[in-house]
């Protein structure tokens, strides 16, 4: 369902961030991707979230060859794919329940159908009491997990999340990982990008390991790899 077939990615500046990188990721994977700092992880994922385009290559998610995608294809495509970041990005001034619905909003879903399924997922992340509070009234994991109901809402194939635990401490970390793994259960593929070598090496999943911008090991099962 993700396949990149010679991928490069260079910014204007110049810099390769990825080059010739060939994967594919299966439908109802659960991917690691670990490497240093600066391989290009968040580049490799920003690709599949059409943040980034391609500038050499082939890229296809759920069938879409996402290089050659039409502006008003988009958001059709990115509707399919939920992405969570480090540092959360709720909306400040709109509550839990907002932050959700709002997803749900721009594609235009009925107001019963937004009130049904924003419930569910609160409830889904164990939030559901938390609904009417402002991220500032939430601790990090809490935010993170109103993020992951917002990434999931829209029921979608993908989630991308870029290093997901990096702000929280070891025991809110592995809750949010139960949350992701109850996901992925339930038929979601995860591409997840990790500096966390005890989750990795304790939740054994498939590793993909990215090196100045090249993929250094793909394990099935694999191990964190690095010291830190
Ligand atoms: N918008 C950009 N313009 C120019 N260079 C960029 C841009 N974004 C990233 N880079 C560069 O591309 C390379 C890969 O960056 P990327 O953010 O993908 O790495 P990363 O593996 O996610 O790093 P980290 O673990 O620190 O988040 C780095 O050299 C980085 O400086």
């Amino acid at each position: 369902m993700i396949e990149m077939h010679d991928i490069w990615k260079t910014y204007p500046d110049g810099t390769v961030a990825l080059q010739s990188v060939n994967v594919v990721i299966d439908r109802n994977e659960f991917v690691y991707i670990v490497g240093p700092s600066g391989a290009g992880k968040s580049t490799f994922m920003k690709l599949i979230y059409r943040e980034e385009v391609p500038s050499k290559g082939q890229l296809s998610v759920n069938g879409f060859n996402i290089g050659k995608l039409k502006q008003r294809k988009i958001p059709y495509v990115r509707r399919n794919i939920g992405v969570v970041f480090q540092d959360y990005r709720l909306l400040p001034k709109l509550t839990a329940y907002e932050n959700v619905s709002f997803a749900m909003e721009v594609i235009e879903a009925s107001k019963r159908q937004i009130r049904r399924r924003t419930m569910e997922v609160l409830d889904l992340v164990g939030l559901k009491h938390k609904a009417g509070s402002v991220p500032a009234q939430l601790s990090g994991g809490e935010q993170q997990r109103i993020a992951i109901a917002r990434a999931i809402v829209n029921n979608p194939s993908v989630i991308v999340a870029d290093e997901p635990t990096g702000n929280l401490d070891p025991e809110t970390s592995w809750g949010i990982m139960k949350l992701l793994e109850e996901i992925h259960f339930r038929g979601t593929t995860i591409v997840m990008a990790t500096h966390n070598k005890e989750i990795v090496n304790t939740l054994r999943k498939r590793v993909i390991a990215i090196e100045r911008g090249t993929i250094v090991r793909d394990e099935p099962r694999g191990e964190y790899g690095y010291e830190i």
